[in-house]
């Protein structure tokens, strides 16, 4: 039997006194698409620090491929084949969208960037940094510092950034914030298309969005996931509605249908 792309077992974590992820047990099939929603300070942003690495547990595990990996730190995280994006975007903005791309996919080839000068030729990356370049749209931009790009497609090469590493597992925190409405529905196209046969674990507000690219979604309330289902299940749970409050049950409500 073939282990989750992704299990997360008991997992807890106290900032000092507060405990703000209370025994979260979730198990991600390999190439689903799962979604993680909840209030604002629901502990969603703190869940993802945990999955990737960036935060230690203070019980708990998380298993890649059924491998532990609670407890490395990010970057051996990231080589073992899962790769987040951040929900404040990440990208150099003095370098290129060329160079930011290139960066991510020498990562994941094992070169430290002070390497970049004596192998930017080497015909293996070129050729993986224009294939995703060209992928994600953004070829002809490619020259271009990323500071004067527009957001969305600062966005945009964040996730390409995020993909070229060629991660199996792939984690996007809230990828479409600050996005209008047709640049969101780009962003959830792309989304999909970059990572088709991949595992995908994303934090996301816009329920236009989780209800569109999700296979399950996992509800998550003061530290404690209260549901996970497929979106027509979760769309009708009472427990979820509760925890919305207002204008995001409305939301959650018209986004289901
Ligand atoms: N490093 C930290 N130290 C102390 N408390 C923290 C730390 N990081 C987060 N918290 C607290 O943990 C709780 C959950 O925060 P988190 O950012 O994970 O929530 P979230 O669901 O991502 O929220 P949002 O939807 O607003 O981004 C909040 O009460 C926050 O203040």
């Amino acid at each position: 039997m073939t282990a989750p792309a992704l299990e997360i077992v008991d997992l807890r974590k106290n900032f000092g006194p507060a405990e703000i992820i209370r025994g979260v047990n979730l198990s991600i099939e390999p190439g689903e698409r799962h979604a993680i929603i909840g209030p604002n300070g629901a502990g969603k942003s703190t869940l993802f620090n945990l999955v990737s690495g960036m935060f230690k547990p203070t019980s708990g595990e998380v298993r890649l491929n059924g491998e532990r990996i609670s407890g490395l730190p990010a970057y051996a995280v990231n080589r073992k084949g899962l790769s987040r994006s951040f929900q404040v975007s990440s990208v150099f903005t003095n370098m290129t969208v060329r160079e930011n791309v290139r960066c991510g996919v020498l990562w994941s080839m094992g070169q430290k960037y002070a390497f970049w000068k004596s192998i930017r030729s080497s015909k293996a990356v070129q050729d993986k940094t224009a294939a995703i370049l060209a992928q994600v749209g953004l070829t002809e931009k490619a020259n271009l510092p990323a500071a004067l790009l527009p957001y969305a497609d600062q966005r945009t090469l964040e996730i390409a950034i995020t993909i070229a590493g060629g991660a199996d597992v792939i984690m996007l925190d809230e990828p479409t914030a600050g996005m209008s409405h047709s640049e969101t529905e780009r962003a959830v196209a792309l989304i999909a298309q970059a990572t088709r046969g991949k595992t995908l674990l994303i934090v996301e507000h816009d329920m236009g969005v989780v209800f569109g690219l999700a296979d399950r979604i996992s509800v998550l309330c003061y530290g404690e996931i209260i549901a996970t289902g497929r979106p027509d299940e979760i769309r009708g749970d009472p427990k979820v509605r509760e925890a919305y409050l207002g204008d995001e049950a409305a939301t959650l409500a018209e986004a289901a249908h």
